[in-house]
């Protein structure tokens, strides 16, 4: 009897997003796992490059010409040589997930030796709930061997749609600038087999390198900000977008979920580049983290968009004294909001916000 390979889990619901400015050979590598996926392909840099793709997958690919064509005067708010590129991805897909990862991460091994299919883990953390207002110490509680441990508020054991997945990397780490050039020879060997909801009212640095979201419950609050080429600022454009979306989540009482799958991250950029692009950042987020901590969205905040302007308005009016930067960023929010309105007219998502759940 032939044996029939089941159908890969949300085959149909999931785009994957990768920003690029080089050949896409690392695909290969993730064939079994991502041939039955589309992917949407934003090439950054020189739209005259031709980006190779490997035969068999199927793909879009949008470079920066694309970008201008599609978004007019609102491709201001897209970075241009950046991996911030990417959230054009999210805007452009129709589908209600999104897995983005980064041409330097390959398929990693877990302890057994077994190569670990990220996206899959990613989606099971995706589809299973989060527990972000009690904090379970046996880590993912839906896991199979796990569950909620003794004391542990039974009212509170349905849990909550999770909105995000965050994955993490052996081999390179995600290190700042000045970490790097500390440890340059650090390496991540540390295999962590642990799934954690990341609890309301706690902000967490978010790496895009390997990240799955629920694209139809927090997809607007996925903007990557202003990064790249004219701008003060690198390498904050997913920490950004994280802050964002972890506020909005609280707000709204969805689930941010961080631990496995692992990629293996081969490549590790250049930690003065790095510098470059990240030291106004490293002053800056001290201002950042306290204002994020402190942002009150309204009751009346019912939306992924309500909220995201609503803090739009806010960094405009708290963080514009800190640089100019941040009112130029605060409008480039609002600009992005109405491209993804422009591009998704379905609408607002309305969350139903479970008591307990709105500050
Ligand atoms: O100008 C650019 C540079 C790169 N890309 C694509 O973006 C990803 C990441 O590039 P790379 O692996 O070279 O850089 P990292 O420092 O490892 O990136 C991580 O740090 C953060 C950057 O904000 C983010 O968490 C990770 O992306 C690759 O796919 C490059 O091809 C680009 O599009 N434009
Ligand atoms: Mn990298």
């Amino acid at each position: 009897m032939a044996t029939v390979s089941p159908t890969p889990l949300l085959k149909d619901e999931l785009d994957i997003v990768i920003p690029t400015i080089r050949n896409l050979d690392f695909l290969e590598m993730w064939r079994p796992f991502f041939q039955p996926y589309h992917l949407i392909i934003v090439q950054d840099g020189d739209p005259t490059k031709t980006i190779k793709v490997p035969e068999g997958f199927d793909y879009e690919l949008y470079n920066r010409n694309d970008i201008n064509r599609i978004l007019g005067p609102k491709a201001s708010c897209i970075s241009f040589k950046d991996s911030a590129c990417r959230c054009f991805g999210y805007m452009v897909s129709k589908k209600k997930y999104i897995y983005t990862i980064d041409d330097d991460c390959f398929v990693a091994k877990d302890p057994s030796g077994k190569d670990i299919n990220a996206l899959e883990q990613h989606i099971q953390n995706l589809l299973s709930p989060s527990t972000p207002f009690f904090f379970n110490t046996l880590y993912d509680p839906y896991r199979s061997g796990a569950d909620f441990v003794r004391g542990y508020p039974f009212s509170l054991r349905e849990g909550v749609p999770t909105a995000v997945s965050h994955g993490l990397w052996l081999n390179i780490p995600d290190y700042d600038a000045p970490t790097q050039l500390v440890k340059p020879l650090e390496r991540n060997t540390r295999y962590v087999d642990a799934i954690m909801t990341i609890p309301k009212g706690t902000l967490f640095p978010m790496c895009g390198m390997n990240l799955a979201f629920n694209r139809e419950l927090v997809g607007p609050a996925m903007y990557f900000g202003l990064m790249g080429d004219g701008q003060p600022i690198g390498r904050y454009d997913d920490m950004w977008a994280g802050w964002c979306t972890k506020v909005i989540c609280d707000h709204l009482g969805w689930g941010v979920k961080t631990g496995l799958p692992y990629i293996w991250h081969s490549k590790a950029s250049n930690p003065f580049v790095n510098l470059k692009k990240e030291y106004k950042g490293i002053y800056w987020q001290e201002e950042l983290i306290p204002f994020f901590q402190s942002v009150a969205l309204p009751k009346d905040c019912t939306t992924v968009q309500k909220c995201y302007i609503e803090i739009s308005k806010q960094v405009k009016a708290k963080l514009g004294k800190v640089d100019d930067y941040f009112n130029k960023l605060a409008d480039a929010m609002v600009t992005w909001i109405e491209a993804w309105d422009e591009l998704n007219p379905s609408g607002d998502i309305s969350a139903k916000i479970p008591n307990g759940a709105s500050k």
